[in-house]
């Protein structure tokens, strides 16, 4: 055996460009990289609502390091953190930040939003928003964005994976090598080809997977409450049944809505082939786990690869995944042929630097200019930059409730300067207007501000000038 530093010694000579642990980067990544600078146009005026260092951004859950690059560029204050916060202390730190951007495990709910005194926007680096109140967060004003595809191409990936190593009992096998046990066997392993993959819900990561399954040599076939056009030879089937009972792979990609709790529970088990295969890394609420425990123990699913679970430890570390956390762990841990991860599935650095430019590019358009393009929450609104000469005009953001007659108030009290341009839309009941304003005096500004801060219909407003 080599001693280890003839190990060192022989590795240290390997070109970097094919190591794994070397950050690739996907053309996607690099096609941005190469894209202009969209928030440093040199000859766009900067708009300040005060100076952007007073601007408070708190970074939880490891978001990736591009997104502290990018928000700290802008001169923005940013505290990060690795993991998430307990409740008390993100009362605490919500307190008086401006910004807040978190992955799939802090909860911002109502009532943790309610403590928020100056928060204007949540940036979810991930899919998910779920983990918001949204209806809370719209009522306040704060707009929420999210990545919607950055890491659709992560998730389909390890699914495809998983697909084969079920076929094939790989994580058993392992399981047994890693304790020293060499079990050879075929019975029950098969090959992906020619089976039939159902895909519930076929959004992004949905049709993603079809094609790499379909490149697999497998039928797909997906059931969607909307109706999408299949990519290659997919077929939508309507009826949930006759859907179930002819997947040999059945796969969730469904956002965590109230129609999709429970959604693979004993009923549609029992409608499944006999010896099928579930795998979910959508949202730990699709599938009810102790039913797929009882189908799994009558033989009935052949074997499971999970990613999400109704709960989920706040930070990394030993002795979490456990039955006080989920009271069925034990049980399901002990099954053959169950593949677990840790909700890992949009985990890679493409996908996650990817997101880190994607939301913090938002969230710095939104801060900076107003343009509430990508939120999850509000009307998409945007208006094109000022130029350097407009001295001075003054960006009107006006978040209101969607009721008749706020536009004739609001253009009422603008009406004294020169209405340059304005955009406004709605979604359900909250509108959001930008207007720019020119021949405005320094010393106007507080006084429409106050006027518009009198209006009936107001939810929140920001002056930028
Ligand atoms: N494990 C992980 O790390 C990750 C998990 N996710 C989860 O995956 C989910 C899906 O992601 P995307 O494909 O990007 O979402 P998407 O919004 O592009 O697609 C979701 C699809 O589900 C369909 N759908 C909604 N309700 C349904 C129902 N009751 N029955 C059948 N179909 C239904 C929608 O019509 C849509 O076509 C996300 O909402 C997120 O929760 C996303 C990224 C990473
Ligand atoms: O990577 C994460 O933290 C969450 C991934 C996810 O579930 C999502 O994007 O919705």
């Amino acid at each position: 055996m080599s001693s280890p530093q003839e190990i060192q010694q022989a590795f240290q000579n390997i070109s970097i460009s094919g190591s794994p642990n070397r950050v690739s980067k996907s053309p996607v990544q690099s096609f941005m990289n190469n894209l202009p600078h969209r928030l440093s146009v040199s000859k766009q005026k900067t708009l300040k609502p005060f100076s952007s260092g007073d601007i408070k951004v708190l970074l939880l859950e490891n978001v990736n390091k591009t997104a502290i690059d990018i928000l700290t560029k802008q001169g923005y204050q940013v505290e990060f953190h690795k993991a998430s916060l307990d409740e008390e202390t993100l009362i605490e730190k919500i307190k008086d930040v401006h910004c807040i951007g978190i992955r799939s495990k802090t909860k911002l709910t109502a009532k943790v939003l309610s403590h928020a005194k100056n928060l204007v926007s949540i940036g979810c680096f991930c899919i998910g928003t779920n983990q918001v109140d949204l209806e809370y967060a719209t009522k306040i004003g704060v707009a929420v964005f999210n990545s919607p595809f950055s890491n659709s191409r992560s998730v389909a990936e390890l699914i495809m994976a998983e697909i084969v190593c079920l076929a094939r009992q790989v994580g058993d096998r392992s399981i047994e090598l890693h304790t020293g046990t060499w079990n050879k066997v075929s019975n029950k392993c098969w090959e992906v080809r020619g089976k039939t993959l159902g895909i519930i819900g076929y959004g992004h990561i949905g049709s993603q997977l079809s094609v790499l399954a379909e490149a697999f040599g497998m039928h797909v076939i997906y059931y969607d409450i909307v109706g999408i056009m299949a990519i290659g030879m997919a077929k939508q089937v309507d009826d949930l049944n006759e859907f179930l009972g002819q997947a040999d792979f059945l796969t969730c990609h469904v956002p965590e809505t109230s129609e999709t709790k429970n959604l693979l529970s004993l009923p549609q088990f029992a409608a499944m082939k006999d010896g099928a295969y579930v795998l979910n890394a959508s949202r730990g609420t699709v599938i009810d786990i102790p039913a797929l425990i009882q189908a799994m123990k009558v033989g009935k699913i052949a074997g499971a690869a999970l990613d999400v679970y109704p709960q989920e430890p706040p930070k990394n570390g030993d002795k979490l995944f456990v039955d006080s956390l989920n009271e069925w762990t034990s049980e399901l841990v002990s099954l053959p042929n169950v593949i677990l991860t840790p909700h890992i599935g949009g985990s890679t650095e493409e996908a996650q630097s990817a997101i880190g430019v994607e939301v913090s590019q938002a969230l710095s358009k939104y801060i900076n200019e107003g343009s509430s393009v990508g939120s999850v929450n509000f009307p998409e609104v945007s208006l094109r930059g000022l130029s350097l000469d407009q001295e001075d005009t003054v960006r009107v953001l006006y978040i209101h409730h969607n009721v008749p007659g706020v536009l004739k108030t609001v253009n009422n009290i603008l009406s004294d300067h020169n209405i340059e341009k304005q955009f406004s839309d709605s979604q359900t009941d909250i509108a959001y207007l930008i207007a720019d304003i020119s021949g405005v005096d320094q010393k106007d500004i507080k006084d429409i501000y106050d006027r518009l801060n009198a209006t009936e219909a107001k939810i929140a407003i920001r002056l930028l000038y």
